[in-house]
């Protein structure tokens, strides 16, 4: 039933502990010693029997949640015990004079150390509602890996009934796993579905040789932490990470172990509790500071509102070309790159039509599968800004072989932001990519759907109609009198309606248009006068 699908790196370099340890861990690590106390508490320091012998043998003992029968136990050849911190550091500092150079790569303008990553999926039959077959998840996980750095050297699946509580995989599994990333010299194991806290644990004790376990969710927000621009970003990522690790925490008390010197003992369990507390006090912190940061946000945006010029949103799959066609449409500086994804932060700019009128796009945060629920929730406040769109644009990479699923998987997150009443447009782009244009085209046509290319800006005009059609769809008609010293209302209605005729009159002007409602709203008085009059 396996298969190794991505065997293409060879493992050519000696095993060496990575400078830049991968993962939502880290970072928290890093945090924790920053708001850790200086030295630890006095309890631990006291020896306590069943967790003191061995220090760092009994990390996490006590929290491994699917509590298996003792004689269940499968890790019988326990790995020997981790190297002691401060040889370990003393191996970093041999690194330090002798790097793995073609491991280095730029990322983001950072070089990056990449560590070595073993794919692992599970294809459940019983839950046939993926639409992504076990390759394909696989295959979008290794891009995934490669755009946090990783190096992928090999991967396998599983085909099971329903997943080992455990251990998320069968026990032949993870000795095949184990022997692959042992001979690969593999620092970090990588799960396709969300793995428990209970089961990471214990595929990391499985595993052993300090293998990193984490799981896809783990990835995307570790992608999310290296491209957060804003600071509102920056918090939405750091908040979501400390409440995926919260339940998670098993081996957080080895920074404490660190600046004490490697020699505390008792460090267990109530480590652990210390830790919880320590992260549970910053993310109600970071709760405050993003809700400030919100506030603040949504009074920009109401300001922006008082000129009301629609908004229109571009949603799709990452990678769809949604920043390459804000960039066209609006030359704005927007970071496009065949990278998942690139825009983590909702980039708003004024897109001027050919017949003076004008619209607001915004990008978005682009979506994938298996998506966990948690990060749509993380982003459903920079999601917002779709929610109070005048129009929606789902843009499709059509050139992608799963075109559909990714659709599909696009219109299921809509699903759960419960923004389907608002006008939809879908436009499929990167038509240049296409091998059988014409027939794409012709379906399209079919469908009622436009056909771009963001790239050389094929069918962009078209796209500005159907938009302003859609717009239209959303205006209301009104018919009114502005006077001359209101000059500026009459260059709003120009600007975001549709004129149907104007007359100059003696103090003011008469126009009959369609706007959208807010501004409809606003000139309220001036179409009571017209009304008068008539
Ligand atoms: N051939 C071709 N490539 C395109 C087109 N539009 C975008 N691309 C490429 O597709 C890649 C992704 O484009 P982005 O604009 O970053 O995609 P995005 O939807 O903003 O992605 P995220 O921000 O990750 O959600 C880039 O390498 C673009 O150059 C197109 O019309 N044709
Ligand atoms: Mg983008």
């Amino acid at each position: 039933s396996a298969s190794a699908c991505c065997q293409r790196r060879p493992a050519s370099l000696r095993c060496s502990r990575p400078r830049r340890s991968f993962g939502v861990a880290r970072a928290l690590d890093e945090r924790l010693v920053e708001a850790a106390p200086p030295a630890p508490p006095a309890e631990t320091e006291v020896e306590e029997p069943g967790v003191a012998d061995g220090g760092g043998e009994g990390e996490g003992e006590g929290e491994v949640e699917e509590a298996a029968p003792s004689g269940e136990e499968e890790e019988e050849e326990e790995q020997p015990a981790r190297a002691p911190v401060r040889s370990r550091r003393r191996q970093e500092e041999e690194e330090e004079a002798a790097p793995g150079h073609d491991r280095f790569k730029l990322i983001n303008g950072k070089e990056i150390f990449q560590e070595k990553a073993y794919l692992v999926g599970v294809e459940c039959k019983r839950s046939g509602g993926s639409m992504f077959s076990i390759e394909e998840s696989l295959e979008e996980l290794e891009q995934l890996a490669d755009t946090a750095g990783l190096m992928v050297v090999g991967s396998t699946y599983q085909k099971l009934s329903t997943p080992n509580p455990r251990t998320y995989i069968g026990s032949g599994k993870v000795a095949e796993i184990k022997s692959a990333i042992h001979a690969h010299d593999v620092e970090t194991v990588i799960f396709d579905d969300e793995l428990s806290p209970g089961q990471l644990r214990n595929l990391e004790k499985s595993f052993g040789g300090g293998v990193r376990v984490c799981d896809r969710t783990a990835l995307i927000l570790d992608i999310f932490n290296q491209r957060a621009a804003t600071h509102e970003a920056a918090l939405q990522v750091t908040l979501a990470q400390m409440e995926y690790q919260l339940p998670r925490l098993t081996k957080m008390w080895s920074h404490l172990e660190r600046q004490s010197g490697g020699q505390v003992k008792g460090m267990g369990e109530k480590q652990i509790e210390v830790d919880k507390r320590i992260l549970r006090t910053q993310i109600s912190a970071l709760r405050k500071e993003l809700e400030s940061v919100r506030k603040h946000r949504k009074l920009y945006r109401n300001r922006r509102q008082s000129v009301p010029i629609p908004v229109v949103s571009l949603v799709g799959y990452t990678n769809a070309g949604k920043s390459t066609l804000l960039n066209r449409l609006t030359g704005a500086d927007v970071l496009a790159e065949d990278k998942l994804f690139a825009t983590l932060d909702p980039t708003t700019r004024r897109v001027l039509m050919k017949n003076g009128t004008e619209f607001l796009l915004t990008d978005t945060v682009g979506f994938i599968q298996k998506l966990p629920t948690m990060l749509v929730a993380a982003f459903r406040a920079t999601l917002e800004e779709i929610s109070e769109s005048s129009v929606i644009v789902h843009l499709v990479d059509i050139s992608h072989p799963l075109a559909q699923q990714q659709i599909d998987a696009v219109d299921k997150v809509l699903k759960e932001l419960d923004i389907e009443s608002i006008p939809k447009l879908v436009v499929w782009n990167k038509i240049d990519n296409t091998d059988d244009t014409l027939r794409v085209k012709e379906e399209a046509e079919k469908q009622g759907i436009i056909c771009i290319s963001a790239i050389n800006g094929d069918g962009l005009e078209e796209f500005c109609n159907a938009i302003q059609a859609k717009l239209k769809d959303s205006l209301v008609p009104i018919e009114a009198f502005v006077p001359y010293d209101k000059g500026e209302l009459l260059s709003d209605i120009h600007k975001v309606g549709m004129v149907e005729k104007t007359e100059y009159m003696e103090n003011g002007t008469f126009v009959k248009a369609h706007v959208p409602l807010p501004l409809a709203r606003l000139l309220t008085p001036l179409r009571q006068q017209v009304a008068a009059v008539s």
